[in-house]
């Protein structure tokens, strides 16, 4: 028994330098005789294309054959006679300035013939027996060229009689793709059709193994150059391989495995350059369940035909598919509406306008009748399928592609057989794949994020999320790649997503427009997206909607976006429910503590929330738990809070009591209320002249506050301290509360005069617990609680990707 071994273009391409195709043969035919079939090296098929091309425009092509003839030239091996056909083949061309297809075979055929003769010499210099056999006389064919159809029984007949006649039959080498109608004009069989002659050979000569040389390990999850994670298979039964072929993985042939289910003939894809991988079995021996890849048609258009007349009309099906075949037009995914108003199918894009016209004619008379209103053609789309998926777990990659904005046109499922089809954009086929095969594959799913705003939290946030990346990749199989990091004036970008020096990466700022992220993303095909805002400023919730609009989740820190207008809160919320999107900012509200989720849940499960108070402000928490009890001047209190970080951007948001009026209404709105944030009774704690200073005079003139504070402080009794509180009351069934905030007095033993450091204290009162509130009390400001609160957030959207 002998085997077959393939090699491809790309494997011959190294010829000249790399003896690891000669090794690989010599290895193998120690235990066994050997058919080797060869494409055409390197490109050649290619720029013999080209070339027909120039020369029928008349174009001059000396330098495209000077390259072919480098690429396909080697000392001492005589292939003279081609070259020269080539050159007469192009001359003639040029001078028609035409050429037929039976044109277009006689010159491809070259490649492969100078291709066999070559490796056959290489072969018997490295000091192997090698014997040549031209393949147009083994593979005969129909006269349908460029794509010709192989006459199996004349076919196996020749390739018996052929190899009969050979004195030596221990090392045999052809060419693969090119064979002759029973005139001997020579055909070819389609692009990669070598695989078919392998798989043919491997038949009729009952060979034990077909073994096809590529320059890839094997057949992957995905095409890892789109998916970078996609991972080798090991092994697919003859179904998933031919289903896999079909669908678009272009390394293997739709028809190069039928041949070999008949006879049982294991296929094994290796790698030229990587002989020590094991490649991917396609066998008859079954596989476990499961999906097994994905795969991409690229070249493809969808038709859709239309007409309201065609409800219950029989036949209609029938019509369309044999007018297309009449026309050997083949169709891959096909949809039709349950009205019967409507049918989509995909082919070639090569074919769709014949498609279209050939239907129109078929259909004239329904025209007419206005039975049949519209066929249009869409080129904008790409296949992608699951191979091995079943309509039972469709739902889980399904829905993952919806959360990332992509819907499919139409979608279809083989009845024997497991493969979903899904049509989509096709500028989007690339992202599909990628969401897809995070979900399926259980391999790490990426979740892209863009921070904008590396300020005090914006900095923390992105060293914890550097240094906990690792470990949640390993817990949760989620991968968190920083993608974009963007500040007041630059936006810095990163492919392989921000590491430990990301300070260091940010030499010159690609750009300085936020809407780049939302490019980048695209351009990228980037899935998964989160916008994180750490800024506090206006312009960018602004901009919520167009990042949500492009299929990003929201986490902030920034509590501008839900203290705007309540039109603006509304507004934002409709938005994210209509794209499916999630906003996140359980740091609003006492920055870490876990506040916002739990009064949302007491508030979802009917809990009545009849009041709360309490010290909402970190800042404030800390400046007056050290200023009433230490002797200390204000300012310098002041600027503590500021350095370690507990302050807004403009402290004077703290001391205003805007910073915990927000808080107040962010509750509010939370619990329905629609209250506005000039509703709301604030103590501003900042003497008139400070209030109209820019945030740098402001800064340098804080001893100015001094006096003012001291004042406040003479007040005090020897028991008494001051807290600056919030409280939102009133009924809360009703569609406004009542909001206030004010500087106290309190007992220092009371459990507010108790609170130290920047603690803040929520007292949650509801109807359940009656007078017993819920508290909840740590730390309300400071960079690294609430980078960790941010964190939470992204990890919560995360996890629900
Ligand atoms: N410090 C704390 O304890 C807490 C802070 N927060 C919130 O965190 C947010 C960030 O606070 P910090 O980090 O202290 O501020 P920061 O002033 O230190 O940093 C803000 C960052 O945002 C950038 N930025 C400002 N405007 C921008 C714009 N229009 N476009 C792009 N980038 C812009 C700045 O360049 C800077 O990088 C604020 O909204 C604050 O209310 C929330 C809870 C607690
Ligand atoms: N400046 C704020 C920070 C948290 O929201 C505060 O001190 O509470």
């Amino acid at each position: 028994m002998s085997k077959v071994l393939k090699f491809g273009g790309k494997s011959l391409a190294s010829l000249h330098t790399n003896k690891n195709l000669l090794n690989i043969i010599a290895n193998y035919l120690e235990t066994s005789s050997l058919i080797i079939v060869v494409s055409a090296i390197g490109n050649t098929t290619d720029l013999l294309l080209e070339l027909l091309e120039k020369a029928k425009a008349n174009k001059p092509y000396a330098d495209h054959l000077q390259e072919l003839k480098a690429l396909n030239f080697y000392p001492q091996i005589n292939t003279e006679e081609h070259f020269k056909l080539i050159e007469n083949i192009l001359q003639g061309v040029s001078l028609i300035q035409d050429y037929s297809p039976k044109v277009q075979d006689l010159l491809l055929a070259q490649g492969e013939l100078i291709s066999s003769k070559v490796v056959t010499q290489l072969l018997l210099n490295h000091g192997l027996k090698a014997t040549f056999v031209n393949s147009t006389q083994l593979i005969k064919t129909d006269a349908y060229f460029t794509a010709a159809n192989v006459n199996e029984t004349l076919t196996e007949l020749a390739v018996q009689t052929e190899f009969e006649k050979l004195a030596d039959k221990k090392l045999i080498v052809l060419g693969g793709f090119i064979g002759s109608t029973a005139e001997n004009e020579v055909t070819t069989l389609g692009r990669n059709g070598s695989n078919l002659t392998a798989a043919l050979i491997a038949n009729y000569t009952q060979a034990e193994e077909f073994l096809n040389f590529t320059h890839v390990d094997g057949i992957y999850t995905a095409n890892p150059e789109w998916v970078a994670s996609a991972k080798r298979i090991e092994h697919l039964n003859y179904s998933e391989a031919n289903e896999l072929a079909t669908f678009g993985a272009s390394i293997l042939h739709a028809k190069t495995i039928v041949p070999l289910i008949e006879k049982k003939i294991p296929l094994r894809i290796l790698n030229t350059l990587n002989p020590e991988s094991t490649g991917t079995l396609i066998s008859a021996e079954p596989t476990p369940n499961g999906v097994k890849s994905l795969t991409v048609l690229q070249n493809v258009a969808l038709i859709n035909f239309h007409g309201k007349g065609l409800f219950g009309k029989v036949g209609v099906d029938a019509r369309i598919f044999n007018a297309l075949a009449k026309n050997n037009i083949s169709v891959s995914v096909i949809s039709q509406g349950s009205s019967e108003r409507g049918l989509g199918f995909v082919v070639n894009d090569s074919e769709a306008a014949s498609a279209k016209e050939i239907l129109e004619y078929e259909f004239q008379q329904d025209f007419y009748t206005k039975d049949v209103e519209n066929i249009s053609i869409n080129n904008n789309i790409a296949v992608v399928s699951i191979i091995g998926q079943d309509l039972k777990s469709f739902h889980k990659p399904y829905s993952a592609l919806v959360k990332n904005g992509i819907v499919p046109i139409l979608f279809n499922n083989s009845v024997s057989g497991k493969n979903i089809s899904l049509v989509i954009e096709k500028a989007q086929f690339k992202k599909a794949l990628h969401v897809i095969h995070g979900q399926i594959f259980g391999v790490n799913k990426t979740v892209n994020i863009a921070i904008v705003g590396k300020g005090t939290v914006g900095s923390v946030l992105i060293d914890q999320i550097i240094a906990s990346k690792n470990q949640i990749a390993e817990r949760k199989n989620i991968d968190l790649n920083i993608f974009a990091i963007a500040n007041s004036h630059s936006v810095y970008f990163s492919t392989n997503g921000f590491n430990t020096d990301w300070q260091d990466q940010f030499q010159t700022p690609q750009t300085n427009s936020l809407s780049s992220i939302i490019e980048y993303a695209k351009e990228h095909h980037l899935e998964n997206l989160i916008l994180i805002d750490n800024t506090a400023a206006e312009s960018l919730p602004n901009r919520y909607n167009d990042f949500i609009n492009n299929g990003f989740d929201i986490v902030s820190s920034n509590k501008i976006a839900n203290t705007l207008s309540f039109e603006f809160y509304k507004n934002l919320r409709e938005n994210l429910k209509k794209n499916q999107k999630q906003y996140l900012y359980e740091t609003n509200v006492g920055a870490g503590l876990p506040l916002i989720d739990n009064i949302k849940l007491l508030h979802l499960s009917g809990e009545n929330i009849t009041k709360i108070k309490g010290v909402f402000s970190g800042t404030l928490s800390y400046i007056f738990n050290l200023f009433s009890v230490e002797n200390k001047p204000f300012s310098e209190v002041l600027r503590a809070a500021i350095e370690k970080g507990f302050t807004e951007p403009d402290p004077r948001d703290d001391l205003s009591g805007t910073d915990v009026a927000r808080k107040l209404l962010i509750l509010a709105r939370e619990l329905d209320l629609e209250n506005e944030l000039q509703d709301i009774s604030i103590q501003n704690l900042i003497p008139s002249e400070f209030q109209s200073l820019t945030v740098q005079e402001f800064l340098a003139q804080l001893s100015g506050l001094n006096n003012h504070y001291d004042d406040l402080k003479q007040q005090l009794k020897s028991n008494e301290v001051l807290r600056y509180v919030g409280e939102l009351s009133g009924d809360l069934q009703q569609q406004k509360g009542v909001l206030e905030t004010k500087l106290i007095k309190v007992d220092k033993n009371s459990a507010l005069g108790q609170l130290s450091g920047s603690d803040s204290i929520f007292e949650i009162y509801t109807e359940s617990y009656g007078d017993r509130p819920i508290i909840i009390q740590g730390a309300g400001a400071g960079a690294h609680v609430t980078a960790r609160g941010v964190f939470g957030d992204i990890l919560r959207l995360a996890e629900k990707k």
